[in-house]
């Protein structure tokens, strides 16, 4: 019994990634061939088409090419969470409008956005740094639901994907509550603690280079305040942190980090399942 269950979630897995797999995808993606030959086709033909409607189903919430697709892929459960999100209209419309673009599925997913947001909005947070725009999706969940009086400081190296991000900043009305530094994040935070910003910050979200996230959390933990909180995404890498079978240095980078905030005594520590997993570190 426990073995047809292996068998049916194998399948589902292999199906599934076939259907939705992507280009960041850290699992080799079987070919169509492979995948039909371990589902053993002809038997489980009904079941393929019921994730190909699955697929469909999705496109109707989600589009295909999203970071989301792509971690519960032909998920209903992860639909349904998505289903419950009170998405704004403006970040609906970034995100169809980044799902035509490369790198589409670097977005947050919806949930993580709302998450974003409403700890913002718990914390009564003011001034905010978003590390890692791409199109603006997190940084604009946030800088919507700051004060006039707050700001949120967005890190880019790309200057295509900024300039989305900041077309949809103006259309959110929110500009002047956002103050983009197009260049490597290290240096603007740099330049942020010679400016004399340490402990001003109540919230950070850290979704850049993976490899570079200890440097970015020694930098944004002098930059928030006591009680501050830096949320670090993608601390699941897709489910492959949980794979010891899967060694490749982005993901160990991330098994290692993880580890270490797992013991860093100057934060209290929660790391949640939700989109591709965030660390929420607070700082003592
Ligand atoms: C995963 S995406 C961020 C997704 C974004 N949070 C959202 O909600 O759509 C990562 C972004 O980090 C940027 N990035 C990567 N390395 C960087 C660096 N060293 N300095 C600044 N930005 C960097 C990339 O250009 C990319 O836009």
């Amino acid at each position: 019994m426990a073995m047809a269950g292996n068998a049916e979630a194998c399948l589902r897995g292999g199906i599934a990634k076939f259907c939705y797999g992507s280009s960041r995808s850290r699992v080799p993606r079987p070919s169509s061939f492979l995948v039909l030959q371990l589902a053993g086709y002809k038997q489980h033909r009904s079941f393929a088409l019921q994730v190909l409607a699955d697929r469909r189903n999705m496109e109707s919430v989600m589009p295909v090419n999203t970071k989301a697709n792509k971690l519960l892929s032909g998920d209903r459960l992860f639909q349904y969470v998505q289903a419950q999100v009170r998405e704004p209209e403006i970040l609906r419309t970034l995100r169809q409008e980044t799902s035509k673009m490369r790198g589409s599925s670097m977005q947050v997913t919806p949930d993580q956005g709302q998450f974003l947001a409403m700890l913002a909005r718990l914390m009564g947070a003011e001034n905010c740094i978003d590390v890692g725009v791409f199109t603006g999706y997190s940084a604009l969940a946030v800088a919507m639901v700051l004060p006039d009086s707050g700001y949120l400081v967005a890190c880019d190296r790309s200057q295509e994907s900024l300039a989305v991000a900041q077309r949809y900043f103006k259309l959110a009305g929110v500009c002047h509550k956002v103050d983009v530094r197009l260049g490597m994040a290290v240096d603007t935070l740099k330049e942020l603690l010679v400016r004399g910003d340490a402990g001003r910050y109540d919230m950070a979200f850290l979704d850049a280079d993976k490899r570079v996230y200890p440097e970015y959390y020694e930098l944004l933990l002098q930059l928030v305040r006591p009680g501050g909180v830096i949320v670090v995404d993608n601390v699941l890498w897709h489910g492959t942190v949980a794979d010891p079978s899967v060694v490749d240095t982005k993901t160990q980078s991330i098994r290692d980090f993880n580890k270490f905030l797992l013991h860093d005594g100057r934060i209290d520590y929660n790391l949640v399942s939700v989109g591709d997993g965030m660390s929420l570190c607070r700082k003592r």
